[in-house]
């Protein structure tokens, strides 16, 4: 198995473009389900969910082209399948994504259930309650969900979710937009990634209304087109390279991105000591040299301060001045990097929800296991401030969800390079 080897104490200085966001992507080309004629997505990044999902559309029957400046050109008639298998799904939990879409278009869908995940139970209840609002039988079957529309065409509903839930949000937003009738979503996702997917649809022709507030509403039609879309950036990946320089006392300028994504992230940034400029697509860290402050985090739906930039905060408050606290309220169990941090030398103590973070001076390298996409970028983080050299090892969740992740840092200055398995 492939592995990073990185040698700790380069402080980082440069620049790094700032892809395109795994979380919007996702939904997007599941959406592409849903067009009549030609679809075009650009921003993708390159990333092995990305490659999943396409050769999810591919085994369904979508036809599948990448253009030279990387966009993907999908078009999606006749199907000659509306099953997304276990071998897929089981690496990928967005695969679910797909059921919305075939359901409102095709009239049936089986999707393999996603498994467990090292973060949490993560069920999708409230997906299939959704469907089955709007007019959809579902069964849950040796391990598939299995849903059809017995009238053919679902009916537009009021849905109340009890939970807020991102990709339940998009699934049923998908879902409606054929719909008879008008559906209403209440206590709706506001993620950015939810405004990116709903914005694509009604470029695709669908009248939604109501993305980024907690109630949406959809008005069904009939069929929808295929458009041009580029997906929006990467707000997590941002983040990340903006706590990899704060935990250095150095200095980055993030392009192609936008702060207004990440307002929640740049404010703890700041409370931590760090000086953030920003324009309309770029963000630029500096630390002046300067070791950060320990601060408290609360992570919560969007916008509050993200579950997908928890892990990362654990590491600066691992090397900052000060104790800090990590409430993590989304899922049960994500902090499996605080032990790992811990064989790094850091100061974590567990109970909960809560992590206490007490600030070392350093912290010291050793051979770690990554356990999920984000845990894994918090230790590549740590491993950059650590004395000696750290190996990563099971990167293939990092590469789930960050782009050229060693070029990236090298770029910054970082000594970082894969190894081969
Ligand atoms: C591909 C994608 O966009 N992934 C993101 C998405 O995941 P994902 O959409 O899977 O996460 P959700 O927003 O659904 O999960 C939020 C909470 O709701 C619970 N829940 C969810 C669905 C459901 O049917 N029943 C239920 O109880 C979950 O267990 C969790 O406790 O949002 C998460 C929360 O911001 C992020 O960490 C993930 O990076
Ligand atoms: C948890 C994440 O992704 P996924 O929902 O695809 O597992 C993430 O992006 O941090």
């Amino acid at each position: 198995m492939e592995k990073l080897r990185i040698e700790g104490g380069n402080r980082l200085d440069g620049e790094v473009r700032i892809s395109g966001a795994k979380n919007s992507a996702l939904p997007i080309l599941a959406a592409t389900l849903l067009a009549e004629g030609p679809m075009q997505v650009g921003n993708l990044p390159h990333l092995h969910d990305i490659t999943t999902m396409l050769e999810l559309l591919g085994r369904m029957g979508v036809s599948v082209a990448i253009n030279e400046d990387m966009s993907v050109e999908t078009v999606c008639g006749e199907l000659n399948s509306l099953v997304a298998p276990y071998d897929l799904v089981r690496t990928m939990r967005a695969s679910i994504l797909v059921l919305g879409p075939l359901l409102a278009r095709y009239g049936e869908a089986e999707v393999s259930l996603p498994g467990g995940c090292a973060i949490g139970s993560r069920p999708v209840d409230l997906h299939l309650r959704g469907m089955e609002a709007l007019g959809a039988k579902v069964e849950v079957l040796e391990g598939y969900v299995k849903a059809w529309a017995p009238e053919g065409r679902l009916k537009g509903a009021n849905i109340f979710l009890d939970t807020v839930t991102v990709t339940g949000t998009e699934n049923i937003m998908m879902a409606a937009v054929l719909a008879d009738g008008k559906t209403v979503i209440e206590n709706a996702a506001r993620e950015p990634e939810v405004v990116d997917l709903a914005n694509c649809l009604n470029a695709m022709g669908a009248k939604i209304t109501g993305a980024g507030t907690d109630t949406m509403e959809i008005e069904g039609v009939e069929t929808l087109h295929g458009c041009e879309f580029n997906v929006l950036p990467d707000r997590i990946e941002t983040g990340t390279f903006l706590v990899a320089a704060a935990v250095t006392g150095g200095r980055v300028l993030c392009k192609d991105t936008d702060p207004v994504l990440l307002e929640a992230v740049l404010h703890k940034l700041q409370e931590a000591g760090a000086e953030i400029k920003t324009g309309d697509d770029w963000i630029e860290l500096d630390m002046h040299g300067k070791r950060p402050k320990a601060v408290n985090v609360r992570t919560a739906p969007h916008p509050a301060f993200p579950t997908d930039m928890q892990a990362q905060f654990v590491v600066l408050n691992a090397v900052a001045e000060g104790t800090g606290t990590v409430i993590e309220t989304i899922f049960e169990n994500r902090f499996m990097h605080a032990q790992e941090l811990v064989r790094m030398g850091a100061d974590i103590s567990v109970e909960g929800n809560t992590a206490v973070v007490v600030g070392k001076d350093t912290l010291s390298a050793a051979p770690v296991m990554a356990t999920d996409l984000r845990a894994s970028a918090s230790l590549v983080i740590a491993a950059l401030v650590a004395e000696g050299a750290t190996d990563v090892n099971r990167i293939y969740h990092i590469d789930r969800g960050y782009e050229c992740i060693e070029e990236k840092f090298q770029q910054l200055g970082a000594n970082i390079r894969r190894l081969p398995a």
